[in-house]
């Protein structure tokens, strides 16, 4: 064998390593190489320094190839250096200590450098970015002694070192310069939800604000923006963008422009110089995540050993928030132009929201947040670039994405070509994880993740991992690890319950400090369900944490799209009188209200009401609330019946309204319509209700788990009963289980599909078990009272009331 080429890798980081690892395994053999890197380490997963910062990972958990890698393989690796000359006609690269080295060939991946704002004070201590383990020290160290840190940035990066600042005990602001967060990756009613959900989190915001200078003697004390206000500051944070580090190209003659260009071979403009990642610019783009700068190692790994390949062509690409509690998703283009549709789902009670958008007939980008699951595949869909004219709802929806097998949710997993990356972090293909599900008895996400490294960053991959473990392994497969209810725990609801329930734990407080949770203040998806377990399971000594819950719950109406809200009073049944009407239309001339509508659970809602007149309507209507805003009992449909329809078997208006006398202000795990139809004709539509109750000859039908929003589900028939009174003993136990045994925020509809419609009948087939159900849910109704008289009649209340803000209390 002849003397091996001289190969050497500058820059010691994601990319660059990556392109290294793919060659040795197409030719190991072919080159002597020698890495030299600025950073004391060995290569490390950067993009999980969010996750150090925030406590969900210790340094040694992000190392990538440790020392025993580099030597195991014959590389020699040069830390703690810089290359300051690359001289590429004496073929050698020089570092800041002098040491010379010889190349045949030479890899620049010196990826990028943050951007610092050139302001007056950018230098003083205390002032720095977040790239690199010595940063995120920096953040630990400070997070000791100071307690105030400033984030200048409200980008990807921005938000997960605030979010890491918040974990380290600091209060964080995070200065942003446009109107809304994350305007590269998200449209503005994402970043307005993104936002909330953040404060909740205890992150706070300026925005619009241009940071002008610095002050402090030494270290910093205040960051002073251009419209003369100033923020106090122990740390100021910069994340406002990077720029590819080209100093070394440029000052070698090698042709520069935003990134070192390169052609589709990462070949620069000189011979045997070639560029990877961040510091590259390929076709006008310089990539700032690692997917593509992955796809570009591999590209660059093959023609370094001289296997053919296509070379690399660009890509498409997505990002995931790596914040805990928030899910958060945007791939592609999701800017609306001349020549785009734009199809999108904004629900604010369940803090969701979904866009895709379409060009010429195909997905080209989309935005998720608060339900990230259709992610990925959506995300496929966008690479692939086939034509979903005509299913464009369907994917809006989720529907096609559950159908793609043709209603095996599986298929999709085996029909997705071998090649595919799965991990975009991590570059691994379907292929490779198949591989180590086949051959290296992999039967986990968790043996997954140490075998390939799939899922061990973003974990955006993780759903796809499963998939991919329930087709190739089966049986074999382990029980997929337990999840706990949000980041901020391990511990899933049943376990969360169990134990509120075994140490009586009273305060959503005191459930976080004795179950550890890792944030001291929860998020806004535990601390709402904390707080209806605790008030499920103690009805009589649980006192109502406001603050834990929802916005429109806060203000007991619905915020809307302005800022302003509606109120709905309740109509029982449906069934309203001549001077509940006027009543109505009185308050509404009085206070001018926009818009009165008819709602479609049969009541009339006062649209655009402002929040100061909230309480005077109240006062004024004397109704009792309609509970339009709440994870609660809304409304109880009925159709004509037996009194005035001439189909009608049973009286359906009198049942109705029993039942909706009986349920109002229930708090459940998630919202509950009821409805009751007088024949078999079912002008109610009881079947895409929660519960639905169906008159028959001699009888009644109830009905289960229907929906009729956006995953439409049509009710399972839970029983057939005689009288109202057994209606009443099935409905009230029915919904009794359903709070005892739902997951909060989970309809009924998706409820049956977890536990199974014979998990239900069995629970309920016994009439002592429906009794105890029933007794327990009539003695939680006992205390209920209407949220809109309390506050009328407790002047302490409505003090506080008056005091809620819009932005403030704003959770999901
Ligand atoms: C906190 C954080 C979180 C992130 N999260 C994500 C994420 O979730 N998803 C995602 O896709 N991306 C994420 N990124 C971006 C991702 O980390 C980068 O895209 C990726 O690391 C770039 O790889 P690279 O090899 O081009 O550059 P780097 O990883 O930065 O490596 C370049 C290396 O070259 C060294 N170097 C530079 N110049 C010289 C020189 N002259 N001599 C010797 N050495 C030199 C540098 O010290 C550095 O170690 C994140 C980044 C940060 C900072
Ligand atoms: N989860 C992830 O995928 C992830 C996480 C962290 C970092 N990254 C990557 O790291 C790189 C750096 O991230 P980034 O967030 O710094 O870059 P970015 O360019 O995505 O965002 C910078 C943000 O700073 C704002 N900004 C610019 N100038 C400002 C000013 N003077 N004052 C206030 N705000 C200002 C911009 O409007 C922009 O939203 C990016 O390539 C990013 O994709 C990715
Ligand atoms: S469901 Fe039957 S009883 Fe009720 S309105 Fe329709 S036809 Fe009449
Ligand atoms: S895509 Fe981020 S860990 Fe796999």
């Amino acid at each position: 064998m002849g003397e091996k080429e001289k190969l050497i890798l500058i820059g010691n980081g994601m990319a660059g390593v990556r392109t290294i690892e793919h060659l040795l395994k197409l030719a190991p053999d072919k080159y002597e190489i020698t890495i030299i890197g600025e950073e004391p380490h060995p290569n490390y997963n950067r993009i999980m320094l969010s996750s150090v910062l925030a406590g969900g990972a210790n340094m040694q958990d992000i190392i990538v190839n440790d020392w025993d890698w580099y030597k195991d393989n014959g590389i020699q690796l040069v830390t703690g250096q810089k290359v300051t000359k690359l001289d590429t006609k004496l073929c050698t690269v020089t570092t800041h200590t002098g040491a010379q080295y010889q190349y045949d060939r030479v890899i620049l991946a010196t990826g990028s450098n943050p951007f610092m704002l050139p302001i007056p004070g950018a230098d003083k201590e205390g002032v720095i970015a977040f790239r690199d383990i010595r940063d995120c020290e920096t953040m630990m160290e400070t997070s000791k002694t100071y307690k105030k840190a400033a984030v200048i940035g409200g980008g990807l990066l921005g938000l997960e070192a605030a979010r890491g600042l918040l974990h380290l005990g600091m209060e964080a602001t995070v200065i942003h310069i446009n109107d809304y967060l994350m305007e590269r990756q998200l449209d503005e009613p994402a970043a307005r939800m993104l936002q909330r959900e953040l404060e909740s989190q205890g992150m706070k915001f300026l925005l619009n604000k241009q940071s002008a200078s610095i002050t402090g003697r030494g270290r910093v004390k205040a960051l002073q923006f251009a419209d003369g206000s100033e923020l106090k500051t122990d740390l100021i944070v910069m994340a406002v963008g990077i720029r590819p580090n080209t100093e070394l190209a440029k000052s070698s003659g090698i042709e520069v422009n935003r990134g070192v260009v390169v052609n589709d071979y990462m070949e620069t403009s000189v011979a045997n110089v070639y560029a990877v990642g961040e510091c590259a610019e390929h076709r006008g783009i310089a990539y700032g995540l690692v997917a593509p700068l992955y796809e570009q190692g591999a590209v660059l790994a093959k023609r370094l050993a001289g296997v053919e390949t296509a070379g690399y062509a660009g890509s498409v690409t997505s990002t995931k928030l790596k914040v805990s509690g928030v899910d958060v998703f945007s791939a592609g283009n999701f800017t609306e132009t001349a020549s785009t549709k734009a199809l999108r789902i904004q629900d604010d009670l369940g803090g969701t929201y979904k866009k895709i958008v379409i060009e010429n007939g195909k997905l080209v980008g989309a935005v998720l947040f608060g339900d990230t699951t259709d992610g990925t595949e959506l995300f496929s869909l966008i690479k692939k670039g086939e034509n979903v004219e005509g299913r464009e709802k369907e994917l809006l929806l989720g529907i096609s994405l559950d159908q793609l097998g043709g209603g095996n949710p599986l298929a999709k997993y085996e029909a997705m070509p071998d090649d595919e990356i799965v991990c975009g972090c991590n570059g691994v293909s379907k292929a490779t994880i198949v591989e180590a599900i086949q051959t290296k008895d992999c039967n986990s996400v968790a043996s997954i993740k140490a075998c390939t490294k799939a899922s061990g960053s973003c974990g955006g991959c993780k759903p796809i991992v499963e998939g991919l473990l329930k087709v190739y392994a089966g049986d074999a497969a382990a029980e997929p690890v337990k999840e706990g209810i949000c980041g901020c725990t391990t511990l899933t609801r049943d376990e969360i319950v169990a134990e509120i329930q075994r140490m009586r734990l009273l305060t959503v407080k005191e459930v976080m400090n004795v179950l550890g949770w890792n944030e001291p203040e929860g998020c806004s998806k535990c601390r709402p369900s904390l707080n209806y377990y605790i008030g499920m399971l103690f009805p009589e000594e649980y006192v109502d944490e406001k603050e834990s819950r929802i916005t429109n719950e806060r203000f007991h109406a619905n915020i809307q799209k302005d800022g302003t809200f509606s109120v709905v009073p309740r109509v029982y049944g449906g069934v309203t009188t001549p001077s509940d009407l006027k009543k109505i239309a009185e308050v509404a001339e009085k206070f001018e209200v926009p818009m009165v509508k008819f709602t479609g659970g049969q009541r009339l809602d006062l649209l655009g009401v402002k929040k100061e007149d909230l309480p005077k309507i109240w006062e004024e209507l004397d109704m009792p609330s309609g509970h339009a805003y709440g994870k609660t009992l809304r409304t109880v449909k009925t159709c004509v019946g037996s009194t005035f329809c001439r189909f009608g078997t049973q009286d359906s208006i009198s049942m109705g309204i029993r039942m909706e006398k009986a349920f109002e202000r229930l708090n459940t795990p998630a919202k509950v319509k009821l409805a009751v139809s007088g024949c078999p004709r079912n002008c109610a539509e009881a079947t895409i209700k929660d519960l639905g109750v169906v008159a028959i000859d001699g009888g009644w039908e109830i009905h289960i788990a229907g929906n009729g929003g956006v995953k439409v589900r049509a009710t399972d028939l839970l029983c057939v009963v005689k009288t109202e009174d057994e209606v009443m003993e099935w409905s009230s136990a029915f919904l009794q289980l359903y709070r005892e045994h739902a997951v909060w925020n989970e309809r009924t509809s998706q409820w049956i599909e977890r536990v199974g419609l014979d998990f239900i009948k069995k629970a309920l087939e016994n009439k002592e078990d429906r009794l105890a159900l029933k007794q327990r849910i009539e003695k939680t109704l006992s205390l209920t009272n209407d949220p809109w008289k309390e506050i009328i009649e407790n002047k302490e209340l409505r003090k506080n009331f008056e005091q809620l803000t819009g932005l403030e209390p704003a959770t999901k």
